[in-house]
């Protein structure tokens, strides 16, 4: 980085962790479009926010309509807008955040990025599990439908990919469990991960 010097601030992580009386870290959500991510995402942002937890959810609302607007849904594009997200999820982490992300991040490569950015000890792959049959039979947006008739191009899951994580930190089948026992599984297994 050409005349760039970084200047050092006192406060850490630490010291807010501490103030807040929890732990702060990244849970990373990733599924196809409609498999639940945003409607468990912000399930459990009430539930911890109530606790008195300080929490925030990173979402396609504040973030593909503020910061990464004009980002489309090329390859280049969803790397550059995950990449984004893990800097900005890494901001609110360091601040003390129990920060939550609910982004389709469809490859790999996306969620490996996020890790190296985020800190493997300070991310945690939410995986949820939902089969694409399901995801397009809800077709909460009309998405499936204009993309299977050719009216949406770079569709994940019709005519992009995804790639499921093969060892993701906890995994959420929608079809088996209903969102409050997602949620409550979710808390137990945090509760586990980090001091709440
Ligand atoms: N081509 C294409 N493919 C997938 N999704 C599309 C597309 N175009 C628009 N949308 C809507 O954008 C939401 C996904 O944005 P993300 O930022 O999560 O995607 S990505 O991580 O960059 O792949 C996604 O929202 P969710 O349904 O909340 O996942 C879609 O509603
Ligand atoms: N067990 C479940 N968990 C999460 N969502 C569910 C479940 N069962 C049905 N749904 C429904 O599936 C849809 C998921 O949409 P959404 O949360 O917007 O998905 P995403 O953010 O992954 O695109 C919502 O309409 C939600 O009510």
């Amino acid at each position: 980085m050409a005349n760039i010097i970084k200047h050092k601030y006192h406060i850490t992580r630490q010291d807010r962790n501490r103030q807040n009386k929890h732990g702060s870290l990244v849970l990373w959500f990733t599924g196809l479009s409609g498999s639940g991510k945003s409607t468990i995402a912000s399930k459990l942002e009430e539930w911890l926010f109530k606790q008195g937890i300080r929490v925030y959810a990173l979402d396609g609302d504040n973030i593909r309509s503020g910061l990464n607007k004009g980002l489309s849904f090329t390859r280049e594009d969803r790397l550059e807008n995950n990449r984004r997200i893990a800097e900005v999820a890494k901001l609110f982490m360091d601040a003390g955040m129990v920060t939550i992300t609910a982004f389709i991040s469809p490859l790999k490569e996306d969620r490996e990025q996020a890790r190296e950015i985020i800190g493997k000890n300070n991310f945690l792959e939410i995986y949820v599990n939902t089969p694409l049959e399901i995801c397009e039979e809800r077709d909460v947006k009309g998405f499936y439908e204009k993309a299977r008739a050719g009216e949406i191009e770079n569709f994940t899951g019709i005519s992009a990919p995804y790639e499921a994580p093969e060892s993701p930190d906890f995994e959420i089948r929608t079809e088996e469990e209903s969102v409050e026992e997602s949620v409550e599984r979710l808390v137990k297994f945090l509760e586990q991960k980090m001091k709440l």
